[in-house]
């Protein structure tokens, strides 16, 4: 769809100035990648000010300006649009212009601090393998079907989401499972869309420079579930202190789930180990390769998704004992000196401590545990000493390090992660900012039967300092350095 007028379909008009049957080529919310006869979208964001760049998208060449204060001259032959919220805006506009992708898919939204990439990549392998045309959005990756494009975000920007959603209705995807972050919510990136249904995993400390309070992060998710309609589904994990908060206002149809309180969806967890975990879901016992309490949650989740979405229970069961966990997601192999390398995405204080709290239910006295671990520089501040403290405590040795440095000074975030350490803990601490030597360290370290955690980038394949990202990968640095040691 390429009319302006059709284009601006269901979007909350002000004041409009010049004509609307006009033929847009392209919608942009960055000047710089304006070209000939394109719609510039005025975007408020936290650096700058897209309405100081109008002036620059007409001269490349907009024919359409979309923006919540209109500029005090107007160029002749430049349609103006005034709008109360620009990235909701940018959002239906985007929809409309790919023929409104959303409504040809069953597209379920997963959003809460931690679990997001789990659940919808295990909900992408379940359905793929009952035969379905599947797409994903993720922190990881982008499937449309079977083919992969890289991601930037966890969740993309309106004009990038239905562009994805378009390739998928084009391929034939029937089911599409995207995680709907906070910064995604905040800014409107998921407006307009049609959801089958949301889920929520929990909500925990991460993103208070963003958010500024705890309560405000916890609104920005609860809106996802405001926004809902009456058809699709709203899910909500009930032993989280905000799971019910999350449903309080949607007028979708409302379900729970939870290992310890009353619920639509309950498991029990009978074993739990390094191979895997054995679940009670709704009365049947089901295997996973998933490890930790954690995944639990995330397991039964998918189930009551899966449930939800029309799947049998008995096939649902059987695709869950089939599922190969996400890659630096609890990720680990064995050496031969017997050193269990373990790499996880723990990358705030709540994952973090999940993960070391698995670890150190499953491991014996005699094994150690040394974590290597760091904070992302230009993101919350506070979660520094609090991962410092947290891994200080539950772990036998503990290096700090870089993770995404960013535009910060290494040294000084690996300081606020120190400020959290108990004296009588300091003694377990190294410090390294060189991330491969942290990990090399920590390889020297080990002895047979011992335990690395590796936390806080997953899946990444870089450092970020300064702009610049760096080839690095956690998983491939132990594997080598636990290979060296074996001469
Ligand atoms: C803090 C944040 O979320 N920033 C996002 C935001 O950018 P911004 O608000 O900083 O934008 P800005 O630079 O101030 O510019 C404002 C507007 O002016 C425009 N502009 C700017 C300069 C110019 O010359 N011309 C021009 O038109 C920009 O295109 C923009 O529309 O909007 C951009 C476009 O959608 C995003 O790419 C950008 O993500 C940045 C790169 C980012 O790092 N975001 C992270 C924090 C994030 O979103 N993370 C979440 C996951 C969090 C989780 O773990 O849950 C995610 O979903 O990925
Ligand atoms: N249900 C859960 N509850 C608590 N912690 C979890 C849960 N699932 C995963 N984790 C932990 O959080 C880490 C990140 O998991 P995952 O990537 O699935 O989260 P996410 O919500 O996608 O994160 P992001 O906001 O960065 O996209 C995992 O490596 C694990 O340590
Ligand atoms: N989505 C999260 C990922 C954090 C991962 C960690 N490795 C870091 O860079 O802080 C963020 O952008 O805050
Ligand atoms: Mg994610």
């Amino acid at each position: 769809m390429n009319i302006l007028k059709d284009i601006l379909y269901k979007v909350n008009l002000n004041a409009v100035v010049g004509g609307t049957n006009v033929t847009i080529n392209a919608i942009h919310f960055d000047s710089r990648k304006v070209e000939e006869n394109d719609a510039f979208v005025a975007v408020r964001g936290t650096v700058f000010d897209g309405h100081d760049y109008i002036d620059v998208a007409i001269k490349q060449g907009a024919i359409a300006i979309i923006c919540e204060a209109l500029p005090t001259s107007l160029v002749d032959g430049v349609t103006y649009i005034e709008v109360d919220y620009s990235n909701k805006a940018l959002a239906i506009m985007a929809s409309n212009y790919y023929d409104s992708p959303s409504d040809n898919l069953k597209l379920v939204g997963v959003t809460g601090t931690n679990g997001k990439t789990t659940i919808t990549t295990l909900l992408y392998q379940l359905f793929k393998n009952a035969g379905y045309k599947v797409g994903l959005l993720s922190t990881v990756k982008i499937l449309v079907g079977d083919t992969e494009y890289k991601a930037t975000h966890t969740t993309p920007d309106s004009v990038t989401i239905n562009k994805y959603l378009k390739l998928m209705n084009d391929a034939g995807v029937e089911y599409c499972f995207m995680e709907v972050s906070s910064h995604g919510i905040h800014q409107g990136r998921a407006e307009g869309l049609r959801f089958e249904g949301g889920v929520f995993t929990n909500l925990s400390h991460d993103h208070l420079d963003y958010h500024k309070t705890f309560a405000e992060y916890r609104d920005v998710k609860k809106s996802f579930f405001d926004g809902l309609s009456p058809k699709a589904f709203a899910l909500s994990n009930g032993d989280d202190k905000n799971g019910l908060v999350m449903l309080q206002n949607t007028v979708a149809k409302k379900y729970t789930y939870a290992l310890k309180g009353y619920a639509d969806y309950k498991a029990q967890i009978l074993e739990n180990e390094f191979s895997g975990l054995l679940l009670s879901i709704d009365g049947s016992e089901v295997w996973t390769r998933l490890i930790g309490n954690f995944n639990a949650y995330n397991v039964l989740a998918i189930y009551a998704t899966a449930e939800l979405l029309g799947l049998e229970k008995v096939e649902i069961l059987r695709l869950i004992s089939d599922l190969q966990s996400v890659s630096g997601r609890f990720q680990y192999f064995i050496s031969d000196e017997k050193i269990t390398a373990i790499v996880d995405y723990a990358h705030t204080p709540d994952a973090l401590k999940n993960v070391l709290e698995t670890i150190n239910s499953i491991r014996t006295k005699n094994e150690s545990l040394i974590t290597v671990v760091g904070c992302g520089g230009d993101r919350d501040k506070t979660k520094r000493p609090k991962m410092g403290h947290i891994a200080s405590e539950l772990s036998t040795k503990v290096i700090f390090t870089s993770d995404n440095p960013r535009s910060e000074k290494p040294e000084t975030i690996i300081e606020d992660i120190e400020k959290g350490v108990e004296p009588q803990n300091f003694k377990k601490t190294l410090s390294i900012v060189d991330r491969k030597q942290a990990i090399k360290t920590a390889c020297q370290l080990a002895e047979a039967n011992d335990i690395i955690l590796i936390a806080g980038k997953g899946h990444e394949t870089y450092q970020e300092v300064n702009g610049q990202r760096f080839d690095f990968d956690d998983y491939k640095t132990v594997e080598e350095f636990l290979k060296q040691l074996q001469k």
